[in-house]
């Protein structure tokens, strides 16, 4: 919490007690213009004005299963809009892979299943902001935070989050999704090698989504993450359903959650997202640039 405490502090949003009261109204259907926010955190006594969304860029959250994509389309609107992509499973990860003091006791939890403490991850989030205000960076799209109430309160009394996108999938099929999943260790992407192609059934929609193949280069250099194994993906979605779901009514009853079932895989799913988010303007003229 230091590091994190440090961050805020600077940015006048925190004192040893806090409370939010962020105000804000966000219509994924209105248009840039129309996007009008009003905030104010209060901070023990004092009024803070938070920083107006119109001064700076996004500040969004994606919600969904393991393996659901949070990562792809978090990644790809990242990329969009111009703002960091901060997931808290690479944070995680790049701890782990540092054979750090923390990396056996992550490696333990992560393997099993389960969440890390909310403290844990919070620091790890902490120093990833940190290092981004640092280099300027403005905005960001989080992926796999919060996944809990308390890092949703957490969240809510030190900044303003504008939209959270809940995506959403049929569970074998994320179990399917995360199976499948590989990791290039040189070039660091992800691809998928599984054929998803579930029929109509009960008046349920078929789904079909493509494998997301590596280049020849990566192939031979493809790892799978070692809590993709079908137990564990298992374990991770029943902790998900217990622990994180909740945290989709935290956002819902704040009139904050854009709910997103995914049709199919990237090509059907992508324009149907933007299309949701009122981005089909600057994807056509980032597309053009
Ligand atoms: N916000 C968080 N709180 C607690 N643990 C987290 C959080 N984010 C990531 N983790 C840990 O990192 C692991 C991998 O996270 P992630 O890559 O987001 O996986 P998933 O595919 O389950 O969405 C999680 O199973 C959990 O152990």
């Amino acid at each position: 919490m230091a590091a994190l405490n440090r961050v805020l502090r600077t940015r006048g949003l925190l004192s040893s007690s806090y409370t939010s009261a962020a105000c804000r109204s966000y219509s994924p259907a209105a248009s840039e213009s129309e996007r009008k926010f009003s905030f104010v955190g209060s901070i023990g006594n004092n009024k803070i004005p938070r920083k107006d969304p119109s001064e700076r860029n996004v500040q969004w959250v994606f919600l969904g299963c393991p393996g659901v994509g949070k990562g792809t389309y978090a990644s790809r609107l990242s990329n969009l809009l111009g703002v960091p992509h901060i997931a808290t499973g690479d944070l995680v990860r790049d701890e782990l892979s540092s054979k750090g003091p923390l990396s056996q006791k992550l490696a333990e939890i992560v393997n099993q299943g389960k969440l890390v403490s909310d403290e844990i991850i919070i620091s790890l989030l902490s120093k990833r902001l940190e290092a981004g205000e640092a280099n300027g960076e403005s905005g960001f799209i989080l992926d796999g935070f919060p996944r809990t109430i308390r890092q949703a309160e957490i969240l809510e009394g030190v900044t303003d989050i504008d939209l959270v996108v809940n995506l959403k999938l049929r569970e074998d099929i994320l179990v399917e999704k995360c199976l499948g999943r590989r990791i290039c260790t040189q070039c660091g992407k992800n691809f998928n090698i599984a054929n998803i192609n579930v029929k109509a059934e009960n008046g349920n929609p078929g789904i079909y989504m493509a494998p997301l193949p590596p280049p020849a280069g990566c192939e031979s250099k493809l790892i799978t993450r070692a809590d993709d194994t079908e137990e564990v993906v298992k374990q991770r979605l029943r902790i998900y359903n217990e622990m994180s779901q909740p945290v989709e009514g935290f956002y819902r009853s704040r009139g904050m959650l854009m709910e997103f079932d995914l049709p199919g895989g990237i090509p059907e799913s992508w324009p149907k997202l933007l299309h949701a988010l009122n981005l089909d303007q600057e994807e056509k003229q980032s597309v053009a640039a």
